[in-house]
């Protein structure tokens, strides 16, 4: 029998991007204070951290579980050195744009599965490299009023009003969105998970 899967996420796109490949599935969400666990992982790379962020999640579930192979995600945005986060406000959202603005940047998700029941429990990575282009001041104010950015990496969605910053991409789109598709699925065949 498929054992029962539980996606530890909050977020809709992973929910729907999950769904488009056919599984069915429960949401539980645990909390998990991620600030404090970027804080406590400075040492760590970008692809560990979010490799880390995405197994807190999955355990924060699985802990409360007895079966079930649970998934666990985290999406960052790495500019050179630093890691955008989601923003607190519109004036972060700004700061990050314009970092951005111009440039290339990676998006860098990590994804955990758990065998609740085994505790068997494996991380990957997936990297996608965006290329923005230069953002003019009236885009920025427009965009600052008519998008969804607050939920967001990097304070944009590609799938949304990002798109129209986005030039072009080399990699996993879906891995931008919030869930490396194909990734994820070797990953959960692994826990002999059935897709096709
Ligand atoms: C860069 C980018 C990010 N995002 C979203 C995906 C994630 O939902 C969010 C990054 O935040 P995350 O902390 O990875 O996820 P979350 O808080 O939304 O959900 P949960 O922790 O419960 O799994 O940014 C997009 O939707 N489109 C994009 O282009």
């Amino acid at each position: 029998m498929q054992s029962r899967i539980i996606l530890a996420s909050q977020s809709p796109r992973r929910k729907e991007l999950l769904a488009g490949l056919g599984l069915s599935f429960i949401v539980k969400v645990s909390a998990v204070d991620e600030d404090q666990a970027t804080r406590d992982a400075s040492t760590l790379t970008p692809a560990e951290l979010a490799q880390r962020l995405s197994a807190l999640k999955a355990e924060a579930v699985a802990a409360h579980l007895s079966e079930g192979i649970v998934i666990g995600a985290d999406t960052i945005v790495v500019l050179g050195e630093e890691i955008l986060g989601k923003p607190m406000d519109a004036n972060d959202a700004e700061g990050m744009l314009r970092k951005l603005s111009g440039k290339t940047h990676l998006v860098i998700s990590g994804v955990t599965v758990i065998d609740a029941q085994t505790k068997e429990q494996k991380s990957i990575y997936e990297l996608t490299e965006v290329d923005f282009k230069e953002i003019t001041d009236e885009e920025m104010a427009a965009y600052l009023v008519k998008a969804n950015y607050l939920d967001k990496a990097g304070s944009y969605a590609v799938q949304e009003h990002g798109a129209l910053f986005v030039k072009g991409i080399r990699g996993c789109f879906f891995n931008v969105v919030g869930l490396p598709l194909f990734k994820t699925a070797e990953l959960l065949q692994v826990f002999d998970v059935k897709i096709l």
